[in-house]
């Protein structure tokens, strides 16, 4: 698993450590991890350019730090300094002392970042707020501008660090390299959009718990379920799956596709497209409706198709009532809006950033800018577990526990259908006894890491279908040691 901690956190583990070291261990400890891995990136540090773009703080102490150690081992290293008379004196003594310069010239910095091999965003780190102020960032463009590589110190400048919000101009790194622990900016977008590839430099903090922590490939084996000796398919749990109808049988499809791969031992279709449902999947038992007249099921899906008609509204007041866990998706949650029947159970909501701006009466865009904030919120407010889709799905609970993120999805599963997949999917993995966190964390994990298989490398367009018949392959591949 990989965590995330509050800023307030890491600064309260960094002063207790610090307490106990000689001071200046940290910082010595971060920029020897940096100055590593520009290194690393350089290949040859030797005649090679490195321009420093350092701000007021110790995020520029760091830079002018991990600067000194290149410039020992022949690099060019020039520092811009964006305000100099606060610029890290103890980092600028090593740097000028081992040979590295400093500009105050932010134009002449510019022509130097045009020509860099790497370029050390220490403009600021975890103490930033607001964007880029406005010296800062022609610097950041031409950092962007250039053919050299941009490696972040702590995080990208700009982006918010506890949130992933980026309220202005920020860098865009290739590289970041954070230190202690993620900051959960770097996770959530638009922040990891900014980020680059992350690596983590280990200081020696423990920040206690985490406020954000993404599943790992090592994570899955213990999540997903495995059929014992005794199971049968009820005691591996069925699914209902409510969804599609005459007009647009497709959801039903895909949905009861995506429950298919789950772990249910069987899915029970309920609703108008049972023929389409039948003709592609012989297994899957269907009944016309309503839901409280098709069986027992062990958890159900809603919504993917249902549209906003009577029978809908019906079927979504029993599933709610029927005293086991609910997956709302799509026109679902639309009717949730009205809805005034308690949950029985636990609830799962996946919404896009579209569906859970209706739901909280705000707009997609306040969604997509602040959308660790807006799935908190909805989870509260809802009093349910949310699967926030997105190129960063998050799925946040309503009593405080960390935020799951999710690591595996790509842009290739912004396609038709993918999320009746993942519905079905979720839903599945609730039926067979999984949290409503475990259930839509481990589905978006499957589905993204499915979607990943099916569009190859370096990747071509793929439909929700391809996703479904890609998930036992992705299921393998998670729960394969090593
Ligand atoms: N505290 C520690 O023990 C350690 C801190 N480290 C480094 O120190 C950083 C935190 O240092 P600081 O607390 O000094 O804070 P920063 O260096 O992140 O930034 C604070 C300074 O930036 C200015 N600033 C804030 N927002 C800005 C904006 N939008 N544009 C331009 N300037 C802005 C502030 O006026 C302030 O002077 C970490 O991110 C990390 O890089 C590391 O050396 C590891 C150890
Ligand atoms: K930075």
């Amino acid at each position: 698993m990989r965590r995330a901690h509050a800023v307030a956190d890491v600064r309260d583990a960094e002063a207790a450590l610090m307490r106990r070291l000689p001071e200046g261990t940290l910082m010595r400890r971060a920029a020897a991890g940096l100055a590593a891995t520009c290194a690393g990136l350089l290949g040859r540090v030797y005649g090679s350019r490195v321009v420093l773009l350092v701000g007021s703080g110790d995020n520029g102490g760091d830079a002018l730090y991990a600067g000194a150690l290149l410039a020992r081992r022949g690099a060019g290293v020039t520092a811009a300094l964006l305000a100099p008379e606060r610029a890290h004196p103890g980092g600028l003594d090593a740097l000028r002392a081992a040979g590295g310069l400093a500009v105050t010239d932010l134009a002449a910095a510019t022509r130097l970042i045009d020509r860099a091999d790497v370029v050390l965003d220490g403009i600021v780190g975890i103490g930033g707020k607001g964007g880029l102020r406005d010296d800062a960032a022609p610097l950041a463009a031409a950092a962007d501008r250039s053919a050299g590589l941009t490696v972040a110190v702590d995080l990208p400048s700009g982006i918010d660090p506890d949130t992933g919000e980026v309220p202005g101009a920020a860098v865009r790194a290739d590289v970041t390299v954070t230190f202690g622990t993620h900051k959960p900016g770097l996770l959530v977008d638009p922040g990891a959009r900014y980020a680059g590839a992350v690596r983590l430099v280990p200081i020696g903090i423990d920040p206690g718990p985490p406020v954000l922590e993404a599943l790992h490939h090592s994570d899955l084996a213990g999540l997903l379920p495995v059929p014992g000796e005794l199971s049968d398919k009820y005691r591996r749990g069925v699914v209902g799956v409510v969804a599609g109808s005459a007009r647009y049988p497709g959801a039903a499809v895909l949905a009861v596709a995506g429950a298919l791969a789950g772990a249910a031992g069987a899915v029970r279709y309920v609703g108008p497209a049972a023929d389409a449902v039948v003709r592609r999947f012989p297994e899957v038992l269907v009944h016309a409706g309503p839901p409280a007249d098709a069986g027992r099921v062990q958890a159900w899906v809603i919504g993917p198709g249902i549209g906003d008609g009577s029978g809908a509204r019906e079927a979504i007041a029993q599933v709610l009532g029927s005293g086991v866990p609910v997956l709302v998706d799509a026109d679902g949650l639309a009717l949730l809006r009205d809805t005034t029947v308690e949950p029985s159970a636990e609830l799962l909501l996946t919404p896009h950033a579209g569906e859970a701006a209706a739901l909280l009466g705000t707009d997609r865009a306040a969604v997509e800018a602040a959308r660790l904030a807006h799935v908190r919120e909805l989870a509260r407010a809802r009093r349910a577990t949310v699967l926030l889709k997105g190129s960063t799905t998050l799925v946040a609970d309503p009593v405080p526990a960390p935020v799951r993120v999710n690591p595996t999805g790509t842009g290739w599963l912004a396609t038709a259908g993918s999320g009746d997949v993942l519905s079905g999917l979720a839903g599945s993995l609730l039926a067979a006894g999984l949290t409503a966190r475990d259930a839509g964390s481990v589905a978006a994990y499957l589905h993204g890491l499915a979607a990943r298989r099916a569009t190859g490398v370096p990747g071509a367009p793929i439909t929700a279908m391809d996703v479904a018949a890609a998930l036992p392959g992705a299921w393998r591949d998670a729960v394969t040691p090593g």
